[in-house]
């Protein structure tokens, strides 16, 4: 079941229009960063309700997603980390594919398993990991 309310868009320009642009192409335009592949995340504010949308790389294996929250490497973890913790039910656009999916936080390692794939989607990950002590999550996204 879609996820139902009404949508935010992030006050980070940047991420809203790339956010506008995939949705108005039919996830024909805007899905990619440099070169390498994006998907959008919608989740459920934690605090609002609210829908809310990121941009994320994409890291696929045999149809399972893993979002990685890096926000750069910054101390603290993105938002939108706290609204998948606050509720896994999650929607995941890749391309002009959408689905539904629910989202589980891994460690130890399964997440050395998808870390692997992340960085090989997105080398810079390994740079963010080095830039901070804060263990950056990863969630692993699964169809319901
Ligand atoms: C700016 C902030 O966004 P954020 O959720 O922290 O996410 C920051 C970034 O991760 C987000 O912009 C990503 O899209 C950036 N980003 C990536 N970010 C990543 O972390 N990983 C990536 O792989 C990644 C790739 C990427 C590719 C393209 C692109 O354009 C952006 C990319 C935000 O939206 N803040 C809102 C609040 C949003 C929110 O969810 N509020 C909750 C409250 C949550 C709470 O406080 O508990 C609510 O509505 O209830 C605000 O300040 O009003």
């Amino acid at each position: 079941m879609p996820l139902a309310g009404e949508y935010e868009p992030s006050p980070s320009t940047w991420a809203a229009d790339q956010v506008d642009l995939y949705e108005r192409s039919g996830g024909t335009e805007g899905t990619v960063m440099q070169g390498k592949p994006v998907v959008i995340l919608t989740t459920r504010g934690a605090k609002s309700g609210k829908l809310r949308k990121s941009p994320l790389m994409r890291v696929e294996h045999n149809g399972e997603y893993a979002v990685v929250a890096s926000l750069g490497g910054a101390p603290k973890h993105p938002v939108w980390y706290h609204n998948v913790i606050a509720d896994p039910h999650v929607e995941l656009q890749d391309g002009p594919v959408k689905q539904d999916m629910t989202a589980r936080e891994v460690t130890g390692e399964e997440k050395a398993v998808w870390w692997e794939r992340a960085v090989a989607a997105w080398p810079d990950y390994a740079n963010y990991q080095l830039k901070t002590d804060r263990q950056i999550p990863v969630f692993v996204l699964t169809a319901q």
